[in-house]
This record gives C-alpha cells, sequence and structure tokens, in this order.
C-alpha cells in the first residue's frame, strides 16, 4: 500500500531530514512509527498523505503519487494530526459537513465510538476540552474507514481509561484491507496494539519489523546479572538489569522502550533492516 523508494527530503539546503528512506508496508496492518524527537515522524506521515512532496525518489501509495492530491486519493486516507484544528460546529455538524467527503463512511461505527468515549453529539467541538476534541476526531477518523488512516500521537492528551478505550476501538475496527500508521511517544499506549514496528533515526528507517518475528528472534527480560549471559543491550533498572537477548528458548513480551533504547544507542547491534 505504502513504497518508499530512496526518499529525499529536505525543508531547507542546511537540514536534510530524509536521505535514502525506503519503506514498504501493506494493508491489514497496524504499524508503530517510533523515534527521537525531529526524527521526521511527522513530516514523514505529512508526506505520505501528499501534504509535503519528497524532493528525491519515489513515493507510492495506493498506487497514486499523494502530493497530485487527487480527490479519489484524499477519499482514502485520512491524516490525524497531533494537533488537530477544529471548525466552529457542532459534533452533528461536523460530521453532516465532512461525512460525505469519505465514500465508506461508517456513521454506526462513529456513534459507537462516541458512546465509548463519552462524547455527546450534540455538543460544540469549540466547548470540548484538547482531549475531548482528540477523541472525536479519533473517532471521526476510524468512521471514515479511510483504507490508509495516519495518526500522529493519537493518546497524547488522553487520560488512563480514554487510552484503555482507543486501545479497544482500534483493534476492534480495523479491517484486512486498512492499514492504520501510528507515530508516538508514549510507547507503551501502542506495545500490545501494533503488529509491525518502524523506527526512524538520522534521516533513515533503522529498523523495520513484525512484532511476531521481533519476539521470535529476541527476548526481553529483567535478570539480577548480565554474568554468564549473551547480552545484546542492557540497562540497570530495579531488581538488576533490563536485558534484549537472542530468543533461545521462549517468547517473551515485546519491551518497545527497551527495544527503542537499544536502537538509538547502536542500531546495527540488534537485527535491522537498514534498507
Ligand atoms: N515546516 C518546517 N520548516 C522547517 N523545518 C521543519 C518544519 N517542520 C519540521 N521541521 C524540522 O524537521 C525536523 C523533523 O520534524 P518532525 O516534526 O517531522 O519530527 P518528529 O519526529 O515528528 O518530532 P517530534 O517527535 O518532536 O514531534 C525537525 O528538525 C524540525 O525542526
Amino acid at each position: 500500500m505504502i513504497q518508499l523508494q530512496k526518499l529525499g527530503f529536505a525543508y531547507s539546503s542546511k537540514t536534510i531530514l530524509f536521505n535514502n528512506l525506503n519503506l514498504s508496508l501493506h494493508e491489514g496492518s497496524i504499524v508503530g512509527v517510533l523515534g527521537k524527537n525531529g526524527a521526521g515522524k511527522s513530516s514523514l506521515m505529512k508526506m505520505i498523505a501528499g501534504l509535503l512532496s519528497p524532493q528525491e525518489g519515489t513515493l507510492s501509495v495506493l498506487g497514486y503519487t499523494p502530493s497530485a492530491r487527487v480527490p479519489s486519493f484524499l477519499q482514502e486516507v485520512f491524516l490525524l494530526p497531533e494537533e488537530p484544528e477544529t471548525p466552529s460546529l457542532s459534533i452533528q455538524e461536523y460530521i453532516q459537513a465532512y461525512s460525505p467527503f469519505y465514500p465508506n463512511f461508517d456513521l454506526n461505527l462513529l456513534e459507537e465510538s462516541l458512546r465509548v468515549f463519552e462524547l455527546s453529539i450534540g455538543t460544540h467541538l469549540k466547548k470540548l476540552s484538547y482531549g475531548q476534541k482528540k477523541k472525536f476526531m479519533i473517532a471521526f477518523a476510524l468512521a471514515s474507514r479511510c483504507r490508509l488512516i495516519i495518526m500522529d500521537e493519537p493518546t497524547n492528551g488522553l487520560d488512563i481509561p480514554s487510552k484503555k478505550a482507543f486501545k479497544k476501538l482500534m483493534a476492534g475496527t480495523m479491517n484486512d484491507d486498512q492499514l492504520l500508521l501510528l507515530s508516538t511517544h508514549q510507547i507503551n499506549d501502542i506495545e500490545s496494539l501494533i503488529d509491525q514496528v518502524v523506527v526512524l533515526d538520522e534521516g533513515k528507517v533503522v529498523y523495520h519489523k513484525g512484532m511476531y518475528q521481533l519476539s521470535k528472534e529476541l527476548a526481553f527480560a529483567l535478570v539480577p546479572s548480565l554474568e554468564g549471559r549473551e547480552v545484546l543491550y542492557s540497562e540497570e533498572s530495579v531488581g538488576g538489569y533490563k536485558v534484549i537477548t537472542p530468543n533461545q528458548k521462549m517468547d517473551t513480551p515485546v519491551d518497545l522502550e527497551l527495544l527503542f533504547n537499544a536502537l538509538m544507542k547502536n542500531p546495527n547491534k540488534l537485527d535491522h533492516e537498514n534498507n
């Protein structure tokens, strides 16, 4: 669904953001995009949605060149930015005004999501808090039933019950012909949700792997000492060391935060896809 080849992008000649970026993503997945501040997560998402145009390489999304922004492409791609701007309308009016852009819009799903998020359809958007507005926009994005849904930091501003509701909604509503791309620093919010992880660093994809494959290859544990172990990465922690080791015996839950820290220290240490 998304193919990036040898992509190059710079906001100015002094700051090259992407240099030879390669990535291939297919439908039927929920993909988490991780990276340090300024790694380019939001820029990449904007590029995939056609709001920025790469200066080098090729980018194809659903068979389209995103920056051409043809209507049939825009109907199938929903980008929810980190700070969504909403017009001065009630939730009901917003739905009436914007749902016709999406041919597969699912009003039942929207109503169900509003119920889960405890939002009322008659409320004016200007009266919503930041987190409530965010929840409405998440609900609307899901209800668009676009084939590609992109969410930049979706859980930012959500309280703990809402984060739980978010995960439940995401896991229960995505179809096999859809791709959900999430960027976040809130790794714990997406750990159990995503089935692929992409890590950006220094203008490149330094890691891209399915969570199942990851748990087959690597083990994550808390151990009292490092002695006598083949350790790929370790971090001191309460009670000993958090370690990543080759998985030789059994699958352990993936600790994405530890994986991310390990990749930031040395992207080559873990098995990587340095396209
Ligand atoms: N409109 C812009 N003009 C110039 N530089 C920009 C612009 N937008 C972003 N940048 C720069 O591009 C780099 C990547 O920014 P981007 O917002 O894509 O990163 P990010 O990974 O989403 O960061 P964060 O995690 O902090 O949200 C940063 O160095 C940023 O300063």
